[in-house]
């Protein structure tokens, strides 16, 4: 996959490109994708475009967290088979460009886009005041044809990101997964802990949390682990939280047990899939007692697993 990122010098030919913002790429995204690749059977080239959102927004001044960060995101995109991903600089300029402009340089001009999909609620351009009736306006002055999407409805709703980030931060990870049509994911470096897990025998590999990544509330979770360069899926069990048990101040951390699993992890990438929420994190007595109850999260954990066939 071609990869742009931080760049306004495109030069691309014959395409079709999806625009928006894709965070989650979620079973309503899927649809434009699967449209993408159709069209990419014709001959275009596939195009996933997006903004390179600053963390701070630059319109709200609010941070905003997001289901994936961009690492996440580009490896998802890359998943899907999808030829370009373009993070599209979104500064003052970009955000100030007038929808037109926006079409006519940077779309048909710089990424040559023959096709437009995107969903019916898009916006874009100076105050979002480009929309899908703009885009088949100008469609025939500029070469282009548009393919627009409804929004897919579950239990009568529209899927949208927004919907499905409150989802996480309340912890209904079921519902997350069949709206993602795949789990929630946390990707990263294993680190090095405070090395307590050793003590009782319950080793614990350990993920700083990304600054942007939404995470769900803290507390315990049945979770399925894919370890780079290793065959496989591991059943795991993830802490997110503070440790209460060691100590008052600690950082949020998120701590993965891989059941029946020894050996090193140490600066390997994991994939932490994340499906059920067990229990809220507790203060312990001692590190055996959290050891006790993570043997009986365990059990919860794989009789979820056995039922739901994972
Ligand atoms: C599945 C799981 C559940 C945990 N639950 C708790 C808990 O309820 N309370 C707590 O203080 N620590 C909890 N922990 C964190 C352990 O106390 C921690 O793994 C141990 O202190 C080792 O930390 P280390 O990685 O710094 O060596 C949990 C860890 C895991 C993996
Ligand atoms: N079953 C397992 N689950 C998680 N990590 C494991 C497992 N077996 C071995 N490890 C390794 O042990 C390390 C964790 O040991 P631990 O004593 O908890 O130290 P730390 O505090 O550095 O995480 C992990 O980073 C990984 O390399």
């Amino acid at each position: 996959m071609i990869y742009f990122r931080g760049t306004k010098d495109i030069h691309l030919d014959h395409t079709v490109v999806a625009l928006g913002k894709f965070d989650g790429l979620h079973r309503g995204h899927q649809l434009l994708i699967n449209k993408l690749k159709e069209y990419g059977k014709k001959g275009f080239q596939t195009v996933v475009f997006t903004f390179d959102f600053h963390p701070m927004s630059l319109l709200t001044g609010k941070k905003q967290s997001l289901i994936y960060t961009k690492e996440e995101r580009l490896r998802i995109v890359e998943e899907m088979g999808i030829d370009v991903l373009i993070e599209y600089p979104f500064t003052q300029e970009t955000a100030h460009m007038m929808p037109e402009d926006f079409v006519r340089d940077v779309l048909v001009r710089d990424i040559g886009a023959k096709v437009i999909v995107v969903g019916d609620d898009f916006h874009f351009g100076y105050q979002r005041s480009g929309d899908v009736s703009f885009l088949k306006k100008h469609a025939a002055a500029y070469g282009y044809v548009v393919d627009n999407c409804e929004k897919l409805c579950v239990h009568g709703e529209e899927i949208s990101s927004t919907m499905i980030r409150g989802y996480i931060a309340e912890g209904r990870m079921e519902t997350v997964t069949e709206l993602l049509g795949r789990p929630y994911e946390i990707n990263g470096k294993v680190i090095p802990g405070k090395a307590n897990g050793r003590k009782v025998d319950m080793r614990t590999a350990n993920l700083a949390p990304d600054d942007i990544k939404l995470l769900p509330p803290e507390g315990v979770y049945a979770s399925v682990v894919q370890i780079e360069g290793m065959e496989g899926k591991y059943y795991a069990l993830t802490n997110i939280g503070r440790n209460p048990t060691v100590g008052d101040h600690n950082e949020l951390r998120i701590e993965t047990h891989v059941v029946e699993f020894s050996g090193d992890l140490y600066d390997r990438m994991i994939t932490v899939r994340i499906y059920q929420r067990l229990r809220d994190e507790h203060k312990f007595a001692s590190l055996e007692e959290v050891k006790a109850q993570v043997m009986k999260d365990q059990e919860k954990a794989m009789a979820y697993f056995k039922e739901h066939h994972i």
